[in-house]
């Protein structure tokens, strides 16, 4: 008798196809069309979408994808592909491993038929984002969710919907933190995290309400589902495991769109006053991610850099995100395995 495949289905948010105007506006439609990222009905968001946004950004946006895309493409695709191989090797012929992209491409649907060709008799869907959020790792599952509940044969399905304690998670962070914690001397530590509406936040609010304040610095059953307190979560762990003291390390959330108020603090509104509290010397993180991408070498690595620089500090430098690392790809396989 043959054996049994399980299929594992790799998700992380998607990239424009090019750095090009139309490719990133093509991308843009299709990420902020996305109910889940801006829920607002569906009227309103289309005119927002279409009349202002994509038009508007997809220039200025274009022009700093051409800063990050490389030979062999955006970081955010090519470290799937990486990551995607690595894991397939690891696991062996057992398992089949595919990736897919929430918007733009490979697809999930492409991805999902690679694992439907393989004849798999069972998918864990993990979506690449350690904190849960409607906007990503709920919009990955309702996605694999609508493609699947279409196949004649439907096989079980095991989502993944967060993994910010997992400890090779924390650890190959931590690893990449140390390297460059050994070579240089900061006096801060500055975690930023990609930030989300608070309205996304209250909606998630299952067993307790969120007041957006040190209600977050607890992690625990009622809570976690809360994007902020896991992001406030992983912080902790990741102070544990680095050994830094209180005062020497904040938590904060990055690239705000539209008006609405978005999960605070304003990591560019507080990097502004570090130098003046005598923290010249900073390490960021982007433990949002678990690949470099715009928001990481660009956002944090340079635009932070330079605000953080005018306001008189002296040294901000990034921690490179988890990219192919091999402790990264061990969280991967034990999560496939206690899956
Ligand atoms: C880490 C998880 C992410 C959450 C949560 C998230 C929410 C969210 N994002 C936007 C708007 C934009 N995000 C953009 C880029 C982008 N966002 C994430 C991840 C999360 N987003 C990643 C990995 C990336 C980078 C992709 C890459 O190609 O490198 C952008 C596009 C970039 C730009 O034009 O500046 C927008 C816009 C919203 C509204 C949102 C709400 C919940
Ligand atoms: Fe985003
Ligand atoms: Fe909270």
């Amino acid at each position: 008798m043959s054996k049994k495949i399980t299929g594992v289905l790799l998700v992380n948010l998607g990239t424009p196809d090019s750095p090009s105007v139309p490719d990133v506006r093509k991308y843009l439609r299709e990420f902020l069309m996305d109910g889940r990222v801006i829920d607002i009905p569906y009227f309103s968001r289309f005119m927002l979408v279409n009349g202002i946004i994509a038009p508007f950004r997809a220039p200025k946006s274009a022009k700093e994808y051409v800063k990050l895309w490389e030979q062999r493409g955006s970081p955010l695709k090519y470290y799937g592909y990486d990551v995607r191989d690595m894991l397939q090797q690891s696991l062996g012929n057992e398992y089949k491993v595919a990736l897919g992209m929430r918007y733009q491409s490979p697809s999930i649907k492409e991805a999902l038929n690679e694992l439907k060709a393989a004849n798999v008799e069972r998918i864990i869907v993990i979506p690449l984002f350690p904190q849960y959020a409607s906007a990503t790792t709920g919009s990955v599952s309702e996605k694999v969710n609508e493609i699947v509940n279409k196949w004649q044969v439907i096989p079980s399905i095991t989502h993944i919907n967060q993994f910010v304690d997992h400890p090779k998670f924390i650890e190959a962070f931590a690893q990449n933190g140390r390297a460059m914690l050994d070579k240089k001397d900061y006096d801060f530590v500055l975690f930023s995290y990609h930030g989300v509406p608070e309205r996304h936040i209250h909606k998630a609010s299952v067993g307790s309400q969120c007041q957006l304040s040190s209600c977050c610095n607890k992690f625990h059953e009622r809570n976690r589902y809360c994007y902020r307190a896991q992001c406030f979560y992983t912080t902790r762990l990741l102070v544990e495991a680095l050994g830094l003291k209180e005062g020497e390390y904040a938590t904060t959330f990055q690239s705000r769109l539209g008006k609405d108020p978005w999960v605070q603090p304003y990591t560019d509104e507080y990097l502004k006053d570090l130098p003046g509290q005598g923290k010249k010397r900073v390490l960021a993180f982007s433990p949002a991610f678990v690949a470099d991408c715009l928001e990481t070498t660009l956002e944090v690595g340079e635009e932070f850099k330079e605000e953080f620089m005018e306001a008189g500090g002296e040294v901000w430098d990034l921690v490179p995100s988890l990219n192919d690392s091999p402790v990264w790809v061990e969280c991967l396989e034990d999560l496939v395995k206690t899956a």
